[in-house]
C-alpha cells in the first residue's frame, strides 16, 4: 500500500539544527514581493514575517523537497501544498539558530486523494519554543483505504465591504526567485516535469503566495507591524501561475482578521487561490 497510515500517523521525522542570517530574511521577503525598506534593508528596523519560520529550516536546501516520510510511499508529481499554518512564541529576530522537531499528526483519506498532516516545533538553543508549524500536503492519486476523511472548520467570511481589498501583479520570475529560498521542487520551474504532473505550465509555490498574503495583510491592517503578527493559517485553494494577477482581501472579525485570495483579471478571474486565511494579531 503506498500509505500506510498505521505507520505513518504520528511517526517522528527527528529534529534538524539549523541558523538564519539577515541576508536570509532580505532574500525572502524580496521573493515575496516585499518593498518596503523595513523588510528589504539590513539594520535596526529590519523586521521578519512570522511566515519566515515556515521556511527557514529548510533554508538552504539546493534539492527537491525529499518525501522521505515514513509509511508513504509517494511521487514528488502528485503533491500540492494542501494547507500551513505558523504560530510564533514573540517576533522573530533577524537571525538565530534553532532546531526544529517534526511529525506526522494525521493522515486523511479523500478516496481520490491522501491529506497527511506535519506539526513541527522550533526551539531555541535556550530549550525556549519559537514557533510552531502546521502543514497538509495534499496526494493526488492515493487515498480510497477506508481511513478517516478528516475535516476542519471552514474560516467564514463577513458579509459586507471588506477593509482591505488590494492586488499585486506576481511577478513572471517570482517563483525562480522564491525557489531560492529553499524550495526547488521542479513543479515551480520546469515546464515538463509541471505538463507531468497534470499542469500546463509550472505553479507558484503554494508558501510564496502565503507570504505574499500576510505581508500584504500586515501592510494594510496592521500598519506593518510584523511584531503583532502572533500567528496566520490558509487553505490552499487553488492554483497561481507566475505573471497572475492576486487579489487580497481582508476583514476586521471578532479580534482577528480572515480573509481571502482569488485570481484578478483573465480566463480565470474570480479563480480561487487560498480560503481559510486567518491573521491573529496580538
Ligand atoms: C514533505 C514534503 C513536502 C512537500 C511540500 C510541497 C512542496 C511545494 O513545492 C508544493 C507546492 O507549493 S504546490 C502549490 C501550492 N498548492 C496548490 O496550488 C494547491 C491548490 N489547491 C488545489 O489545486 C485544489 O484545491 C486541490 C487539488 C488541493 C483539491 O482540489 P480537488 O481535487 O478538486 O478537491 P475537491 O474535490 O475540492 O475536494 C476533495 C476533498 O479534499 C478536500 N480538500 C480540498 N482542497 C484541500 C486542501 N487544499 N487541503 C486539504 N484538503 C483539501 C476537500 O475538503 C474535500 O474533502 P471532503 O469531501 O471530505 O470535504
Amino acid at each position: 500500500m503506498p500509505i500506510d497510515p498505521d505507520v505513518a500517523i504520528g511517526a517522528e521525522l527527528g529534529s534538524v539544527d539549523f541558523a538564519w542570517t539577515e541576508s536570509d530574511v532580505l532574500l525572502y521577503h524580496l521573493a515575496i514581493g516585499a518593498t518596503d525598506l523595513s523588510y528589504t534593508l539590513e539594520g535596526p528596523a529590519l523586521q521578519v514575517l512570522p511566515s519566515f519560520g515556515v521556511v527557514a529550516p529548510t533554508f538552504r536546501m539546493t534539492d527537491p523537497p525529499p518525501l522521505d516520510l515514513p509509511g508513504c510511499d509517494i511521487d514528488l508529481a502528485q503533491v500540492v501544498h494542501g494547507s500551513q499554518s505558523v504560530s510564533v512564541e514573540a517576533p522573530l529576530p533577524t537571525s538565530g539558530s534553532a532546531t526544529v522537531t517534526t511529525r506526522i499528526s494525521e493522515v486523511w483519506d479523500k478516496g481520490k486523494a491522501a491529506v497527511i498532516w506535519q506539526e513541527g516545533v522550533a526551539t531555541a538553543p535556550s530549550g525556549e519554543r519559537l514557533w510552531t508549524t502546521r502543514s497538509s500536503i495534499f496526494v493526488r492519486g492515493e487515498g480510497g483505504w477506508g481511513g478517516d476523511r478528516g475535516s476542519s472548520a471552514p474560516v467564514e467570511l463577513p458579509d459586507r465591504a471588506p477593509d482591505t481589498d488590494t492586488t499585486y501583479d506576481v511577478l513572471a520570475q517570482q517563483a525562480l526567485l522564491y525557489r531560492l529560498c529553499g524550495d526547488r521542487n521542479p513543479l515551480h520551474a520546469d515546464p515538463d516535469f509541471a505538463k507531468a504532473a497534470g499542469f500546463p505550465a509550472p505553479i507558484l509555490h503554494g508558501l510564496c503566495t502565503y507570504g505574499i498574503v500576510l505581508r500584504t495583510l500586515t501592510e494594510t491592517l496592521l500598519g506593518g507591524d510584523a511584531s503583532r503578527v502572533a500567528g496566520f493559517g490558509v487553505k490552499f485553494a487553488g492554483v497561481v501561475y507566475p505573471g497572475e494577477t492576486l487579489r487580497i482581501r481582508g476583514w476586521r472579525e471578532d479580534g482577528r482578521i480572515v480573509g481571502s485570495a482569488t485570481i484578478a483579471g483573465g480566463d480565470r478571474d474570480g479563480a480561487p487561490v487560498l480560503s481559510d486565511v486567518a491573521l491573529t494579531p496580538r
